[in-house]
């Protein structure tokens, strides 16, 4: 067996052989060059001869009028004679070499008759092309067709073709591209070729036998008004398959090819049918461009009478009349014409045989089995996040998130399918990769409850074991979006430390530092993202900041954010900080999805249902691809998935936040074993209550503000309670006091949850609150005073020959009592009536607040001059500790009822 190399090689020499050949033919008249010089006339009789070529002279009338010249005959004989020498000589050893040559190169349907093997489907895998496909036979001008050959040409991985026809007759060369396409499409197996075809004058294209092809995707007839888009996705085509192989470790895609054993790359064969006239200078330009670098990645371009620049590789057939043609290969000459037509039935009946093993080959329509790997949980995150999202007729359109493209943006609206991608996308990670290697954060800021099915349920135990916490139902809970935002902030600084105390740049080279330590990728997915911008307040301010850090540094520690929503147009405070845009260099669009694309890139308004724009080049067109996502949302699909892992993978539960629910104060951990007062619950991504500390201190009391009854005494039965839980009985009592007859019921249910543990408790509800408590206690003495502003008059009132009033003693208990352990929790319905208890001075001595339905504007005065930035809502509270607190934190109040119940 012949080296590919010296295979080569004969064939470049036999043609170089073949093109000397002719040439000597066709100037035969060479040497009697010198002799012409003696002899002017002969050597212009010579010249003559030569120029049009000897086949021609001997029917050229000026010719045979010269030849009567005696002076003139031995050189017409001398060239005939040299000719017919020098073509003897190609007869018996050039013609055979050529023949063989071809015959060697264009194996099976590369050479073969139409009859032999149309209709038959190719089986070669396409690791590499033959190197030449016959368009048909030449003879030597003068010579009888007989002696001819086939002619070849090279196309794959070499060359393109370009074909001029004869002035109004294009039968020939719609013949030559007929055949030679079938002959491309008949030797691979199907699929390894595509078409595109492209006709200036025509919507229908040409080729109709082809056209059955264009079902499966093999052949694509292009817009004759879209030429741009075609050439933008070749060029795009051809970046891409460049990024891929140096991506997998290859520096070409011939070589990606060898090393797989099979194609990876299908062959893109593009047709273009122009009419003689040059393109605009740009469409040119960049035809000429895929034209030079198209070859190695296996695009190639068969131009009908579209005139492109000779520096690329590059072969011609020019029609001189309906049936002859010269060809760049053998040079002129030469007379080159098309093998006879393919039958028009035969070739259609191919194309449809090659189009149904295309569909069988592909199987069923893509479902979400087919997003997974075949063994689960073996990647590592350690370059990326990679996983396939969908598919183009049948081909895996991988996403990847990694240093190049750190972060994604999802667009499109409504029901176009975002959660579902998004779900595909989860499914796809989470099967590749385990719990060491990926923490997922899930915050829905849609109304729903989208990605509460991660979480155990009531129906369903498994969560998702790479989940760590999922927040749904936050819409008005933008405060936790915010606190994703800050811990993710924290993380990516521990991650900085460490990479610094190592000496290393990224998250690779982390974990090749410090291997015993995990370092999982995380992926914080926020549907709806824009909700966090939806106020003009510090919310919004600090959330643009922390994203743009995060996205910022988030590159290259591994931590990657995919931001999700319907509109990201409307985002004001998002486009005030592009860095966000521009870090986010993966876009997704959905159908009709508005600016998540480059804005000259229209793909996303043609798409169809179910199918993504996926673009790894932050939305050029160049990045384009498209994939149909299959259902990931049904029954039976994630949800199997999800529960699989959870047999398989140990992991612990992730925390759900529900904005949606009141948690309950008996199953929060915090209540089990108090520290002190539980006030309600911290919206924040770690699962902790608000705990008043209590230290035998000035001003340590508590104030709830606010008429929402409900909330505020939620708040004080959860103080009261845990305080019952967090002393034994006689190391503390408690003192209810209430004036207002409505709540006395309230107050006794506390009551008597404190009595049923042991505890000493006392209650008030009538004239006897103005008498007050000591103010001192061995051990701890809690007053909670109920509606403290219903009782007002009750304090106001002085008995005659007093010297104090009630307030006056209230005042009092309020500001000695915490040294001497007595602490009061007390409730006003407002700040101006705290105020009005407290007097001149006594702000001091309620140190701590939690605020209800009360204007943040009202309670910048109570904070020590922070400026509280708080809209009040339902079932939320805002908590501010003078002594611990350098921001208030946002609170939902427990829902006491079953810590009350409790026997
Ligand atoms: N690829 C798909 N194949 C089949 N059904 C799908 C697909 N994608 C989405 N669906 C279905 O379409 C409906 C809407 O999808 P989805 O909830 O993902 O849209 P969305 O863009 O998130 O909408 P919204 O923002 O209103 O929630 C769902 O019932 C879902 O099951």
């Amino acid at each position: 067996m012949l080296g590919r190399r010296e295979r080569r090689q004969r064939a470049e020499n036999a043609l170089a052989r073949l093109r000397s050949v002719l040439g000597l033919a066709l100037g035969a008249a060479v040497g009697g060059h010198e002799q012409a010089l003696l002899h002017k006339r002969q050597l212009e009789f010579e010249r003559a001869v030569q120029r049009i070529g000897l086949a021609k002279a001997t029917r050229d009338r000026e010719i045979a009028e010269q030849l009567t010249d005696p002076a003139l005959a031995p050189v017409w004989e001398r060239i005939t004679r040299e000719r017919d020498d020098s073509y003897a000589e190609w007869r018996r050893d050039g013609l055979g070499a050529v023949r063989e040559l071809v015959a060697a190169h264009t194996p099976g349907p590369a050479g073969q008759p139409w009859q032999e093997w149309l209709g038959t489907l190719g089986t070669d895998p396409g690791v590499r092309s033959p190197r030449l496909w016959r368009i048909g036979t030449a003879h030597v001008e003068h010579e009888s067709p007989e002696h001819g050959f086939p002619l070849a040409v090279p196309l794959l991985e070499h060359a393109h073709l370009r074909l001029n026809s004869a002035r109004g007759n294009r039968t020939a060369v719609d013949s030559i591209v007929e055949t030679l396409l079938l002959r491309l499409l008949s030797t691979f197996t199907p699929g390894l070729v595509r078409l595109h075809l492209w006709d200036i004058g025509h919507l229908t294209g040409p080729l109709p036998n082809l056209h059955p092809l264009t079902a499966a995707g093999l052949l694509v007839v292009h817009d004759p008004t879209r030429l741009d888009d075609l050439l933008a996705l070749l060029a795009g085509h051809i970046r891409k398959v460049h990024a891929n192989a140096l991506r997998a470790g290859r520096t070409t895609l011939k070589d990606a090819c060898a090393a797989a054993g099979r194609r990876v790359e299908p062959w893109r064969v593009a047709v273009l049918f122009g009419n003689g006239e040059r393109l605009d200078e740009e469409q040119y330009r960049e035809l000429n461009r895929i034209a030079r670098t198209g070859p190695d990645a296996g695009v190639h371009l068969v131009l009908v009478d579209m005139p492109v620049s000779a520096s690329s590789p590059l072969e011609t057939v020019t029609f001189t009349d309906a049936e002859q043609a010269s060809s760049s290969i053998t040079g002129p000459g030469v007379v080159v014409r098309a093998d006879p037509p393919v039958s028009a039935s035969v070739a259609s009946r191919a194309a449809a045989a090659i189009r149904d093993d295309m569909v069988v080959r592909r199987g069923r329509p893509r479902s979400f089995i087919d997003l997974l790997p075949r063994v689960l949980g073996q990647e590592s995150s350690r370059e990326e996040l990679r996983t396939v999202i969908g598919f183009d007729e049948g081909d895996p359109i991988e996403l990847v998130l990694g240093d190049a493209t750190p972060h994604a943006l999802v667009a499109g609206p409504s029901g176009s399918g975002k959660t579902n991608l998004l779900y595909a996308m989860l499914g796809g990670l989470a099967a590749r990769y385990s719990p060491r290697e990926l923490e997922l954060y899930l915050l829905d800021f849609k109304e729903g409850v989208s990605f509460a099915g991660l979480t155990p349920g009531t129906k369903d135990p498994s969560w998702l074991p790479q989940a760590r916490l999922v927040g749904v139902n936050v819409n008005t809970d933008r405060e936790f979006g915010l606190a994703l935002l800050r811990y993710l902030s924290q993380e990516l600084a521990r991650r900085a430390e460490a990479a610094k105390r190592q000496e290393v740049t990224k998250l690779a080279e982390l974990r090749d530092a410090e291997p015993e330590v995990s370092w999982p990728r995380v992926v914080a997915v926020i549907d709806e993202f824009q909700a966090l911008f939806s106020g003009r307040d510090q919310i919004t301010q600090q959330a643009a900041a922390l994203l743009e850090d995060v996205a910022r540094r988030g590159r290259s520690q591994g931590i990657h954010l995919v931001l999700a929503s319907q509109d990201i147009a409307g985002i004001e405070a998002f486009w005030g900080k592009p860095a966000v845009y521009d870090q986010c260099t993966l876009r997704i669009a959905m159908p009709k999805a508005k600016r998540v694309l480059a804005q000259d890139n229209l793909a996303a308004n043609t798409l169809p249902r179910w199918h993504v724009v996926v673009n790894h080049d932050s939305g050029i067109s160049h990045g384009n691809e498209v994939a149909h996502v299959p259902d990931a949302s049904s029954r039976g699909t994630f949800d199997e998935l999800q529960r699989r892992l959870w047999r398989e993978v140990e992991s612990s539960a992730p925390r759900l936040f529900d904005g949606a629910h009141q948690p309950s104060l008996l199953t929060t951990a915090e209540f089990a074993t108090p520290r002190g007062p539980v006030l309600g619950q911290i919206i924040d991504v770690a699962d902790r209550a608000a705990v008043l500390r209590l230290e035998a201190a000035p001003g340590r009391n508590l104030a709830v503000l606010g008429t929402a009854t409900e909330d505020a005494l939620a708040v004080l039965a959860s103080s009261a309670l845990s305080l019952g839980r967090a002393y034994a009985p006689g190391e503390c009592e408690f003192e209810f006091w209430c004036h207002v007859e409505s709540l006395r019921d309230n107050v006794l249910a506390v009551a008597d949850a404190l009595h049923r543990r042991g505890h000493t408790v006392r209650t008030r509800f009538d004239a006897s609150i103005a008498d007050m408590a000591e103010e001192t206690c061995p051990g701890k003495r809690f007053v909670f005073f109920y509606a403290v502003d219903g009782a007002t008059q009750l304090l106001e009132r002085k008995e005659v020959g007093a010297v104090q009033s009630g307030l006056d003693k209230f005042r009092s208990l309020l500001k000695h009592g915490p040294a001497g352990n007595v602490h009061t929790f007390g409730w006003w319905r407002g700040v101006a009536r705290l105020k009005d208890t407290l007097g001149f001075g006594g702000n001091d001595d309620v140190g701590a607040w939690v605020a209800l339905d009360v204007q943040g504007s009202e309670l910048n005065q109570l904070a020590a001059g922070q400026l509280v930035d708080w809209s009040p809502r339902p079932h939320r509270a805002v908590f501010f500790d003078r002594t611990t607190h350098s921001r208030p934190d946002v609170l939902i109040p427990f829902d006491p009822t079953s810590a009350l119940e409790e026997r």
